[in-house]
């Protein structure tokens, strides 16, 4: 593998630039996947169960083409590579962790939350991520470290309408309400979640599908996403980027930061926190 890249990377994370390069692409990859939504596009059954459509594949190989040009020779694992030729059985210090589409099941029922994340994993933790809702046009971003988390919705750029929503604006968790709420998956039954929900010190609930859970929480509206079910490190990096730059935790079971880098890039039970 090449590593000339490596210090550029490295200069662009420090910047922040990494992270408003990413956002460019992850917009990108949503303007593709678009119009494929409420399309009645056709859905296939992976291996393990999970559908995919041509928006995954093609938001997939766009972004790969993007990383590779601008950071060449640095890993990277994306879930459609993943599922057609298997997992790397090693990882670098420095690999993308690549989802082109969180949350296709919502997407295939035409629902709103699914997303576009791209993540930058360093010794097994994200110090960099982006995620992008393509329905509301909004992109979540990890800023330099130590600088925070960013939000802006992206469309009226692209129409050529400055509006101030297109702004980059900081976003943070909020302390813990009285009566928190939390986020959980659409995949566990309302007598879990209810549980779940108490566990972590929450009243309320709502189920919405995606790494969207991660941004909601990063942005002050939310309190905790508790998953005790399975996911892969795709679907969690690059949301764990943003909430932590937005001054939340996500934590193992141990109560440890949550790290990468896994067997089969897969993840145990996890909880996502704000204030
Ligand atoms: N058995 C399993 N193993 C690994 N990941 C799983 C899984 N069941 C569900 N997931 C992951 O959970 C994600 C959906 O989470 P949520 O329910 O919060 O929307 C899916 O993302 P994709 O939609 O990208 O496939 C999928 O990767
Ligand atoms: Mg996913």
């Amino acid at each position: 593998m090449t590593t000339s890249s490596l210090p550029i990377l490295d200069r662009d994370l420090q910047s922040g630039d990494l992270t408003l390069k990413l956002a460019e692409i992850a917009e990108e990859a949503a303007r593709l996947i678009l119009p494929f939504w409420r399309s009645g596009t056709a859905v296939e059954t992976k291996s393990d169960d999970s559908p995919v459509t041509q928006a995954d594949r093609a938001a997939e190989a766009l972004i790969l083409e993007r990383l590779a040009a601008l950071y060449p020779g640095v890993q990277m694992v994306a879930e459609e590579a993943v599922a057609a030729d298997g997992a790397p059985t090693q990882t670098d210090d420095w690999f993308w962790l690549i989802d082109p589409l969180d949350g296709t099941r919502g997407f295939v029922r035409g629902g709103e939350a699914f997303t576009v994340n791209i993540a930058l994993i360093h010794e097994g933790y994200p110090v960099a991520g982006v995620v992008t809702a393509p329905a509301s046009e909004t992109t979540w971003r990890s800023d330099r470290p130590g600088g925070g988390a960013l939000r802006r919705q992206y469309g009226a750029v692209h129409e050529g309408e400055a509006h101030a929503g297109a702004e980059w604006r900081p976003i943070a968790v909020r302390d813990r309400p009285q009566e928190g709420v939390a986020l959980l998956s659409h995949s566990i039954t309302d007598e879990e979640a209810t549980r779940l929900a108490a566990r972590h010190g929450c009243t309320h609930w709502q189920g919405t599908d995606s790494s969207l859970k991660f941004c909601l929480i990063a942005e002050g509206r939310f309190d905790a996403y508790p998953r005790t079910g399975p996911t892969s490190e795709w679907d969690t990096a690059a949301g764990q980027a943003v909430l932590e730059a937005a001054g939340g935790r996500v934590l193992a079971e141990d109560g440890q930061r949550f790290r990468y880098g896994k067997p089969r890039f897969l993840n145990g039970p996890f909880v996502a926190i704000g204030g």
